[in-house]
């Protein structure tokens, strides 16, 4: 369990160096046996760190330089102690005994903690882990290709960046110099320059802070733009099957959450990380030059910050993560429940629904809560560590002259600026990296291929209109193991009447899916004039084969709008013949503002049988050659019905092919197709499937009984 290969090298190290560094440390500072110890284990950390990580570490080690660090501040701690729990002085360590101490103390303490909690032992990185680490890396590097574009605003944005740094720099070094003018020999002019350089930096500071942040604003909504159109059209392109395995809600998180967040990391997040990497450097330059001392007992916390710093990190990003979950689910369950209003009135479940929707923000709630108060609580540990230490040493170094109350205030303000800049750093550092996950989830989407292609280039001269099955075998991907529809074979001539009948769930749907590309058959293919349909220009496709659905979709925009939709340019003509031919022109000149009336949302401010009339001049713009209704005209009088059939069987060469349950309105159809359990169970026309006494005889029968007709 305890490698020799770990301990014991540590060991001697450790020791050695205890050794020698003490006999150098204690000869040079002798009056301070404390300062000298922290002194002496920050040596010996930032020598046994190093040399820790090329040694295999044991399994239970959950990390080697946290090992190196609790073995180097076990001494100075204990030392540091001492005085309070014993009344003993600090005394100094031999430098095997101290290092002995320190490994046996926490080898037992890693023993028992094996012992009791097997469990817990931390495992060495997985390749997974560090797979996942390089995938984040990567995506890093492809975000910055993606700000590109803004590489002037960022530059100048950067610019800005340094000369606030450089000014704000300089305010708490004229605040010292201010409180020392004011303690001693009081000189006005000296005072007021003092002053007015104070002013002056805070100015300009404060100018150039305004600039840098407008422009980094500018360049974060400009990438978050960039991404969401980018983003936006390689959803919208993907097949059918994709939006039925993924929820609506979690496509729209990626577009409005997750692009922003990802934008955030690569603009705001590095704009942070650099900002504070440099104001940490020029504020211990500033430190060091008040005093040495005292920076280094800054630097000795520092450690203990970026543990606690760590901890805090892991913690709080589930706990965002969770955050950000709950918000999610929340506006799935409201989305959820605004969609099916109706159904909620109908089933009087308002009460019920609202109480589902209170359920979910109070999870919310508990959980922000929860983040707020474990930020809070880590806020005042991380302060306290760093300041109660500097204060008392810093009081020592006063008493002894070594220090003007002045220069103590310029290093206090410092000092606590650059406890919040370790923070940050440690913070932005794994922030970066997250935010890239989140940017992991956008380029998911955003690199995924349709599986349906549409990278078809076929555009031929003329066309017939012939459509043909053959052998057609599909399953839907949610339901792999169970076909829709199996080795379905039949034709379409151009201009024929086609009817695809049979009981629920006998596969009507699906064929019509399979002709509108939504999904791609497992086996066989699916011709036009002999060619399989994949093969055709996507967009001409569509404009060949147009569907007209049971509840059909509008759009907000007024009637024409709705009538050329997908078109690109159509002459006025065109889309007023189609909607004569669907017979949509009587009431749309009866509404107010005739074509230019806008229908509403959905077409909410029209009639069911007005919309599907009106969805039916939309599928007749385009000129098609197949034109399938879905239960198109179930809204429909018998009249309008009878009207529109004999408008569209006037049409040269144009194939219908309708899905109906009122089987009295495809009597006259040339074929019709029987469609039971995903199989072809007859076909023929009407007269010759009555004779056959078959499915379509009992549908039929069934469907008189049921009606009376
Ligand atoms: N999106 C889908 N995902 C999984 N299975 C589906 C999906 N749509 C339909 N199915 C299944 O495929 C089979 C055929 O369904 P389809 O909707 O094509 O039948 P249909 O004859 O049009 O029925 P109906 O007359 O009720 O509309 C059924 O078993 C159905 O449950």
């Amino acid at each position: 369990m305890i490698s020799l290969w770990f301990h014991v090298p540590l060991l001697l190290l450790d020791s050695s160096l205890t050794y020698i560094s003490s006999g150098i440390v204690y000869t040079h500072y002798p009056s301070d046996l404390l300062a000298a110890a922290w002194i002496v284990s920050l040596v010996k950390f930032l020598i046994l760190g190093l040399v820790s990580l090329k040694l295999y570490h044991p399994a239970w080690v959950s990390s080697s330089p946290l090992y190196v660090l609790t073995v180097c501040l076990t001494p100075p701690l204990h030392q540091t102690l001492r005085p309070y729990v014993t009344s003993h002085s600090p005394e100094l360590y031999s430098g095997l005994s101290g290092s002995l101490i320190s490994h046996i103390t926490l080898l037992a303490a890693c023993l028992i903690w094996d012992l009791a909690m097997p469990n817990k032992i931390p495992q060495p990185p997985s390749g997974e882990d560090s797979n996942g680490k390089e995938k984040n890396h990567e995506n890093f590097i492809r975000l910055l290709k993606y700000s590109k574009p803004d590489w002037i605003p960022l530059s100048v944005a950067f610019i800005f960046m340094a000369l606030a740094l450089i000014s704000e720099m300089f305010i708490p070094y004229y605040m010292g110099r201010v409180i020392d003018i004011l303690s001693s020999s009081y000189k006005e002019t000296v005072f007021l320059m003092a002053i007015f350089y104070m002013t002056i930096f805070s100015i300009t500071s404060s100018v150039f802070v305004g600039c840098r942040g407008g422009l980094f604003t500018l360049c974060i909504s400009r990438l978050t733009q960039r991404l969401r159109r980018l983003l936006f059209r390689s959803v919208i392109k993907q097949e059918i099957a994709f939006f039925e395995t993924t929820k609506t809600g979690d496509i729209t998180s990626r577009l409005s959450n997750d692009t922003s967040r990802v934008s955030w990391s690569i603009a705001g997040n590095v704009n942070i990380t650099l900002r504070t990497l440099v104001k940490c450097i020029g504020v211990y330059s500033f430190m060091i030059s008040i005093s040495w001392q005292l920076t280094l007992l800054t630097f000795l916390s520092s450690p203990l910050t970026w543990i606690i710093q760590k901890l805090y990190n892991r913690y709080h990003r589930d706990l965002v993560q969770k955050v950000q979950d709950s918000v999610a689910k929340s506006s799935d369950i409201a989305k959820e429940i605004l969609e099916s209003v109706r159904t909620v009135h109908s089933f009087d479940a308002v009460e019920i629904e609202s109480k589902r929707y209170d359920a979910s923000l109070d999870e919310i709630h508990q959980l922000q809560s929860r983040r707020d108060f474990v930020r809070a609580l880590y806020l005042l540990i991380v302060n306290l560590a760093a300041q109660v230490v500097m204060l008392i040493y810093g009081q020592t170094l006063i008493e002894n002259g070594f220090l003007s109350s002045g220069k103590m205030m310029s290093f206090i303000l410092y000092q606590m600026e650059s406890g919040s800049y370790i923070r940050t750093l440690v913070y932005m550092l794994s922030e970066i990296t997250h935010s890239t996950a989140a940017a992991h989830k956008v380029f998911h989407y955003l690199d995924r291929e349709p599986q349906v292609s549409t990278s078809g280039s076929y555009l031929p001269d003329k066309l017939k209109g012939g459509f043909e099955f053959k052998n057609v075998t599909f399953s839907y991907p949610s339901r792999k193991d169970t076909p829709a529809i199996q080795d379905i074979s039949f034709k379409l001539p151009p201009g024929s009447i086609t009817a695809l009948v049979g009981p629920s769930g006998g596969g009507k749907t699906t064929c019509v899916s399979l002709l509108e590309r939504f999904y791609k058959p497992d086996s066989g293919e699916i011709l036009l004039d002999g060619i399989p349909i994949h093969q055709y220009q996507h967009k001409y496709l569509h404009t060949k084969v147009a569907l007209v659905a049971q509840e059909p979709v509008l759009f907000s925009g007024s009637v024409i709008d709705n009538i050329s939709y997908g078109l690109d340019s159509a002459p006025e003509e065109q889309l007023k013949e189609a909607a004569r031919k669907a017979n949509a022109e009587a009431f749309i000149q009866g509404m107010e503002k005739g074509y230019d009336t806008d229908v509403g949302e959905n077409g909410s401010q029209l009639g069911a049988g007005q919309k599907q009339r009106l969805a039916m001049a939309r599928a007749l713009a385009r000129k098609p050659k197949l034109l399938i209704l879905d239960e198109a005209s179930s809204s429909l009088d018998a009249e309008t019905e009878h009207e529109i059939q004999k408008s569209l069987s006037g049409l040269d060469g144009l194939s219908l092919l309708i899905i109906a349950h009122k089987l009295r309105t495809i009597q006259k159809a040339d074929q019709i197709l029987v469609l039971e359990g995903g199989r072809l169970a007859e076909c023929g026309k009407h007269e010759e499937l009555i004779e056959r006494k078959g499915v379509y005889y009992r549908l039929l029968h069934g469907h008189i009984l049921q009606n009376g007709e």
